[in-house]
C-alpha cells in the first residue's frame, strides 16, 4: 500500500525545488520481529556487509538475526519514545525544523532501509513536476557503507526515470559529505558550549563517532579521516588543547578488526589513570538513535560511573535551529549548483 510522500510541515504553494534528509533507517517497533525485519534489509546490502554471498546469507539468517533480535529489540525498547524510534522521531522534527528554514522548498525525509523508503518518496515528488531535487544523508562524513548507499537507491530510481521518458524527471543531486561545513562546525562547537555553560567544564572530552571495520578503511574508504577532520575543526572552534581531547569508535559489529581506538577501551583507560569527569559527544550521528541514547547515555555511561566516574552524553544537534539552518545552507548551495 502506497502511503502519501512524507512533507515536512505547510508545503509552499508551488515550489519546483525539493530537499530530502535521508536517514539509516530504524525498526517500525521495539520487537523481535520488526527488528528482524530491519536488521534483514540493512545488512543484506552489500555496502554494509560486502561478504560473498553464500556465506554471508546462512550466517545472516541462521545465526545473526537469530541471536540478535530479542537482544536489540531489548535496547530500542529502553530508548523508544511515545512517537517511535529516535532515529524516525528526530529525523521528522529535523525535516520540519528544515522546512520553516526554507518555505519556498519542499523538505520531506526519508530512510535508506524501511520507511519512509527513499525509492517512494523520488517517485512522489517527481509526480509532483519539480524542477531539482537535492538528496542530502544525514552522514556528515562519507562512508561507502552509508552515503555510498544512498546513492545507489538515487542512481537506481534516476536510472529508471531516464528509461521512462514520457513525464519529465527532475534533477537530482547528492550531498556526498559536510564534514567541515563551517556552521555544521559551529553548530556542533555551540552545542558543546552550551553544555558546558550548564554542567561546567570536563576532564576530557571524546568525540565519538561510528565504527567501522578496519579493511575498509585500508580499501580506501575515506571515512576515518574525514572523522579525524571533523573532530579536529570543532576543537579547534572551541579552542581544546590536544591533550583535552581524543577522537574514539563506537558500535563495533562482528568479529573483525574495526577502527581503533575504540570508546569503550578509551573509557577503561581513563578510569584506570583516574579521570573522573569525561563529556561524550557524537558529531557522525545528525540524530540521537540506539547507538547514541543507549550505547553511550546509558551502557557506556553505566560502566563508567561503576569505575567511580562521571560520564555525560551531549545531545546530537537533533532538530535544534542552528542544525536545520546549517543544513538548509549546505542544500541551497548545491541547488543552485544545479541551475
Ligand atoms: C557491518 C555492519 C555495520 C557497518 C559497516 C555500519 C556502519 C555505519 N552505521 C552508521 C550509523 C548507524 N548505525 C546504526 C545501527 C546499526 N549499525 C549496525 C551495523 C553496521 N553499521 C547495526 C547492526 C545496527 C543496528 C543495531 C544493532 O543491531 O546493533 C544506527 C542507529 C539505528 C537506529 O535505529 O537507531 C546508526 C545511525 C554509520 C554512520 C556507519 C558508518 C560510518
Ligand atoms: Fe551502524
Ligand atoms: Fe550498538
Amino acid at each position: 500500500m502506497t502511503q502519501p510522500t512524507p512533507l515536512a510541515g505547510p508545503a509552499p504553494a508551488k515550489p519546483s525545488c525539493a530537499i530530502v534528509l535521508v536517514n539509516l533507517g530504524t525498526p517500525q517497533a521495539p520487537t523481535a520481529p520488526a527488528v528482524r525485519r530491519y536488521l534483514r534489509e540493512f545488512l543484506s546490502d552489500r555496502r554494509v556487509v560486502d561478504l560473498p554471498r553464500l556465506l554471508w546469507w546462512p550466517l545472516l539468517n541462521l545465526v545473526i538475526l537469530p541471536l540478535r533480535c530479542t537482544r536489540v529489540a531489548r535496547k530500542y525498547a529502553d530508548v523508544w519514545m511515545p512517537d517511535g524510534s529516535p532515529l524516525a522521531v528526530f529525523t521528522r522534527r529535523l525535516a520540519r525544523a528544515v522546512q520553516a528554514q526554507c518555505p519556498e522548498l519542499r523538505v520531506a525525509d526519508a530512510m535508506r532501509y524501511g520507511e519512509p523508503a527513499l525509492a517512494r518518496v523520488l517517485h512522489e515528488l517527481r509526480a509532483q513536476h519539480l524542477d531539482r531535487i537535492v538528496v542530502l544523508p544525514l552522514y556528515p562524513q562519507y562512508s561507502t557503507t552509508t552515503t555510498a548507499s544512498v546513492q545507489d537507491v538515487v542512481a537506481q530510481v534516476t536510472a529508471q526515470w531516464a528509461a521512462d521518458s514520457a513525464e519529465p524527471a527532475p534533477q537530482v543531486r547528492t550531498i556526498e559529505q559536510y564534514a567541515q561545513d563551517a556552521d555544521w562546525v559551529e553548530a556542533v562547537a555551540a552545542s558543546i558550549r552550551a553544555h558546558r555553560a550548564q554542567h561546567g567544564n570536563p576532564a576530557h572530552m571524546l568525540f565519538s563517532f561510528h565504527g567501522l571495520p578496519q579493511r575498509l578503511a585500508d580499501a580506501g574508504d575515506p571515512y576515518p579521516q574525514q572523522c579525524q577532520a571533523s573532530a579536529r575543526a570543532v576543537a579547534a572552534r572551541l579552542g581544546l588543547a590536544d591533550e583535552a581531547w581524543s577522537l574514539t569508535y563506537q558500535s563495533r559489529f562482528g568479529r573483525e578488526k574495526w577502527l581503533e581506538p575504540s570508546t569503550a577501551g578509551t573509557l577503561d583507560d581513563l578510569a584506570r589513570r583516574g579521570v573522573r569527569r569525561v563529556d561524550v559527544v557524537a558529531p557522525g550521528f545528525a540524530v540521537d538513535c540506539l547507538e547514541t541514547l543507549e550505547e553511550v547515555a546509558k551502557e557506556l555511561a553505566g560502566d563508567f560511573r561503576v569505575r567511580g566516574g562521571d560520564l555525560r552524553y551531549i545531545a546530537c544537534l537533533n532538530d535544534s535551529a542552528d542544525h536545520a539552518r546549517a543544513l538548509a545552507a549546505i542544500a541551497r548551495r548545491e541547488l543552485q549548483a544545479i541551475a
